[in-house]
């Protein structure tokens, strides 16, 4: 079986990074969206970015971008792949992996079996899916905000594109997570932080840990 890989998202400081690498992660997220507590901006990015070793794939996440936005991220030359944290459409998202040349992801906000589903449309379109709890209308933010769904959802889940976890893991169900939905990519972001946006260096230790036995 693969090795599981571990995305740590929204991280914004270099000791965070840091621990982040040394803990064994295979991707760092930087999340753009001026409204999150973990926004950065390119120039961040870029300085960020340049102390992770080549085997980190770094990922930036953005919400209904527009391409003069991407062109400032993809400019950095730190990315390796734009997670599109939106309602980009696969049309969008096709011209967008065209546009920039960098793998895109494109998160899927889950409540239902019918998510899901509707997730098919995006086959050929997009380099990964990244299934996430849908979060309540009106909320501030379309991710990060420690939001589970039913992880029995993806038990068996049989597509081409490949897929990843995502929505209110923390160390202590990392693994459950991981049994039920047979996710060979997890990624969280708000249960490895002591308060919104501050990352903390022994939740991302622990987190990876927990993770190893899988
Ligand atoms: O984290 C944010 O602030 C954020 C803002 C806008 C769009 C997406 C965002 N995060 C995307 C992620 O990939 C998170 O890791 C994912 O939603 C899981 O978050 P959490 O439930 O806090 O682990």
């Amino acid at each position: 079986m693969s090795r599981l890989a571990i995305k740590i998202c929204g991280l914004s400081t270099p000791e965070t990074l840091g621990a982040a690498v040394r803990a064994g992660v295979s991707h760092v997220g930087f999340v753009h969206f001026p409204k999150s507590p973990r926004h950065v901006e390119p120039d961040q990015i870029r300085a960020l970015a340049a102390a992770i070793p080549a085997h980190v794939k770094r990922v930036a996440v953005v919400v209904d971008a527009d391409d003069a936005q991407l062109a400032r991220l993809v400019e950095t030359g730190a990315l390796t792949a734009i997670q599109l944290h939106g309602k980009e459409s696969p049309a969008r998202a096709a011209a967008i992996r065209q546009r920039f040349g960098l793998p895109v992801w494109k998160a899927i906000a889950v409540k239902t079996r019918a998510d899901i589903d509707a997730a098919d449309a995006y086959a050929g379109a997009v380099d990964r899916l990244l299934f996430d709890a849908k979060t309540p209308d009106g909320a501030a933010l379309p991710g990060g905000m420690g939001l589970r769904f039913d992880w029995t959802l993806l038990r068996g889940l049989a597509i081409a594109t490949p897929w990843g976890l995502s929505g209110g893991l923390s160390i202590d169900n990392v693994a459950e997570a991981i049994r039920i939905s047979g996710a060979r990519l997890i990624d969280i972001s708000s249960g490895v932080e002591s308060a919104p946006g501050i990352k903390s260096v022994d939740k991302i230790m622990a987190f990876c840990k927990a993770v190893q036995p899988c």
